[in-house]
């Protein structure tokens, strides 16, 4: 049942209902999101757990064009684009066309900013808050910034911290909304201290007095405000004969902040009254409100409802491969085990993740090595730098990091490791565009990020086989490596192609042929074998595709014989053009005096790939073989109507590897 949420098409309409109505809106809320993840999956826990959070926000204030909101991460974004006029879209959610699973101005002017990556809210607030009072808009309306426990983990997010305490006056109003987890339980020093507020307080309830205490309070002046704020916080707790463990707001009061809180934040008249104190408050304050994560799904019922579900067949079924012999296991799992077939081989191998131990997979690590698996929580720049830490004490990191994540963290793959060349081994999930998340999550710059850097090797395995070989090799190599590896299955073991070993800097000749040459970069090895299979259906030629296996150092025995003999060369890879594998290969060509006039480059343009399913997003790249063999055919100055004329040719499987 929805009667109340269907009348609710504008935040407008929302203001109409009685405060009495609010809880049933909730509840419906609720049950409409668990309708329809049941089919399009996604981000389920964080936004069910925020559904009464986000009713009194809107009930209170006007985002539309007098306060903001923004949002961290910006996967708790459903329930308030289910009240902000997408309620009947939601169906569509993280498809191609559809809606997106994060904010996103494109879609609504409640949306200010397009957010996927966590920690970002706070410094955007800020920014919002000082712009607004330096320019003198002093009519009351606030920046409201939503941050998780884990957002306020990252580094950005404390620098923002740091930086807004000092104002007396700054209309910011920070929701903190603990729910003691990050995509799984919260790490950290923070996790302690929340877990102490929490068991340690009474939250607070609506009560009559309180609103006028807190204005009595903001008159005052702001050292005698907090002393009575302090005074007022125990003698409540007292009320309830409860003592305080902790004093719930140090942390914050110490910062310069108003903390008010903790408050249930699912409680809605306590929720209304908070806010209302803090909108009459003219300095920056940090609202803590408690909150339980997958709110209406039991943690026992349904583990991913803690965060994230996949969708159903229903919108996945009809989808084709997104190369022909894929099937095996996903990157990730062979990852994993090979991570820790490496750990119990050698007591120095240990891994690192930011916040990201079930999406890396080291959860499994984790579970056999317990001391050895280091969650630092949703901190990229962190990660980076205590492994370089763990390397100078003869540890052997491996830092499993989602490729758009660790963008997060480049300065510290400079210093920290490039620069003296610090024995790092960077594994980079989720490389190349990523799918239902869109252009926030597509790791399409890790390559450009990574060989920019004097020092790294940076390489992409074709399959299973190479990604364990490829770790075997950084395990063994003294400095810094990245590999990259897609949010997709590895190839089916394949006999015809069996995967060689081999050395730093080698690639592999996979198919000859002397029209052209694909140089492909990872797993785009079997798009361009798929290619190459259907020119020669089409036209009888053949073109050579070779695995480059590194992006730096380049094979140059391989890339001088390719530009000599070739008459074009392609280069194939999941990633944006600028910076990328072909980037490199035509650096390279350059500065050998080879003719680079021959080279086309076959990447992402310079363009963001928004979300659909990943095989829906290669193609909106490009990146499928249908494009793919146009951009061959307009380059060869092959013509389909001459082809057309001919017998199709017999199609001709991948000769075994050649040369290496
Ligand atoms: C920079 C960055 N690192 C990692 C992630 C992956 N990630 C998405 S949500 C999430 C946990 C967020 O936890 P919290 O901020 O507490 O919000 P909640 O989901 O609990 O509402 C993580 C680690 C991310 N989006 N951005
Ligand atoms: C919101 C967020 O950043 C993560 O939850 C991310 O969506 C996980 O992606 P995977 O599904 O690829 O693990
Ligand atoms: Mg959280």
């Amino acid at each position: 049942m929805i009667e109340l949420l269907n009348q609710i098409d504008d935040p407008q309409d929302l203001k109409t209902l009685s405060r009495e109505q609010l809880p049933q809106l909730a509840e419906e809320i609720r049950n409409f999101i668990k309708n329809f993840t049941n089919v399009t999956g996604g981000h389920i826990g964080s936004g069910m757990g925020v559904v009464e959070l986000t009713i009194a926000l809107h009930y209170l204030f006007e985002f539309k064009e007098r306060d903001h909101l923004i949002m961290d991460v910006g996967h708790q974004c459903y329930p308030h684009k289910i009240l902000t006029g997408r309620r009947d879209q939601m169906g569509s959610i993280r498809q191609k066309n559809g809606l997106s699973g994060f904010p996103d101005p494109k879609e609504s002017p409640y949306d200010r900013v397009k957010t996927g990556h966590g920690g970002t809210s706070l410094n955007t607030a800020v920014g919002m808050a000082v712009g607004l009072k330096n320019a003198g808009i002093n009519d009351g309306r606030k920046v409201v910034a939503m941050l998780g426990d884990a957002g306020l983990q990252e580094g950005s997010a404390l620098e923002a911290l740091n930086y807004a305490g000092v104002f007396d006056d700054l209309p910011l109003i920070i929701v903190l909304n603990d729910n003691e987890h990050g995509i799984g339980p919260s790490v950290g020093a923070f996790m302690k201290y929340f877990s102490k507020v929490r068991s340690g307080t009474i939250y607070r309830t609506a009560k009559g007095n309180f609103k006028r205490l807190t204005k009595v309070m903001e008159s005052a002046s702001p050292f005698v405000g907090k002393l009575a704020y302090d005074v007022v916080d125990r003698v409540k707790s007292g009320i309830h004969g409860l003592v305080p463990v902790i004093a719930p707001g140090v942390l914050f009061e110490a910062l310069g902040y108003f903390y008010y809180g903790p408050i249930d934040g699912h409680d809605l008249p306590t929720l209304l009254e908070a806010l209302e104190d803090c909108k009459s408050f003219n300095r920056p304050v940090v609202l803590h409100c408690i909150t339980t994560k997958g709110k209406g799904y039991s943690y026992k019922q349904d583990r991913l409802a803690y965060h994230a579900g996949k969708p159903s067949k229903k919108i996945t079924a009809h989808l084709p491969n997104e190369y022909s012999c894929q099937g095996g296991p996903s990157f990730t799992e062979v990852f994993v085990d090979e991570a820790i077939k490496m750990a119990e081989d050698d007591p120095t191998v240990c891994a690192i993740t930011a916040a990201m131990l079930e999406g890396t997979g080291l959860v499994k690590f984790k579970e056999q090595f317990p001391d050895r698996c280091y969650d630092v929580g949703m901190a990229e720049q962190h990660a980076v730098g205590m492994a370089q830490g763990l390397a100078l004490v003869g540890q052997k990191p491996i830092c499993a990091v989602y490729s758009t994540f660790m963008q997060r963290a480049i300065d510290q793959i400079f210093q920290e490791v490039a620069l003296i060349d610090t024995p790092v081994m960077f594994c980079l999930d989720r490389a190349g565009v990523v799918g239902p998340d869109g252009a926030t999550h597509n790791g399409v710059f890790d390559i450009t990020y990574c060989r920019m850097f004097p020092n790294m090797v940076v390489m992409a395995p074709r399959d299973g086989s190479e990604l364990r070989q490829m770790m075997r090799l950084a395990m063994n190599h003294d400095g810094p490596t990245a590999i990259r590896f897609p949010r997709t299955r590895t190839p089916l073991e394949n006999a015809e192609l069996p995967t060689m070993s081999f050395k730093i800097g080698q690639s592999e000749q996979l198919r000859d042929g002397n029209h052209g040459c694909i140089l492909a970069y990872g797993v785009m090895v079997y798009l361009a074998l798929d290619v190459a299979t259907e020119i020669y259906s089409r036209y009888g030629i053949d073109l050579a595709v070779v695995n480059a296996r590194f992006a730096k150092p380049l094979d140059d025995s391989v890339l001088g014989r390719e530009f000599d003999r070739q008459p074009v060369i392609f280069t194939l890879e999941d990633h944006n053009r600028a910076g990328g594998f072909g980037s490199a290969v035509l650096e390279h060509a350059n500065a050998k005096g080879y003719e680079t006039t021959k080279l086309e480059i076959l990447a992402i343009e310079d363009r963001f790939i928004d979300h659909g399913q990943r095989v829906e997003a290669l193609a909106m790249a490009g990146l499928d073989v249908p494009s793919l063999v146009k951009r061959i055919e307009e380059r060869l100055g092959l013509h389909r109507a001459h082809a057309e004329t001919e017998q199709p040719h017999e199609t001709k499987a991948p000769r075994p590897a050649a040369t290496h």
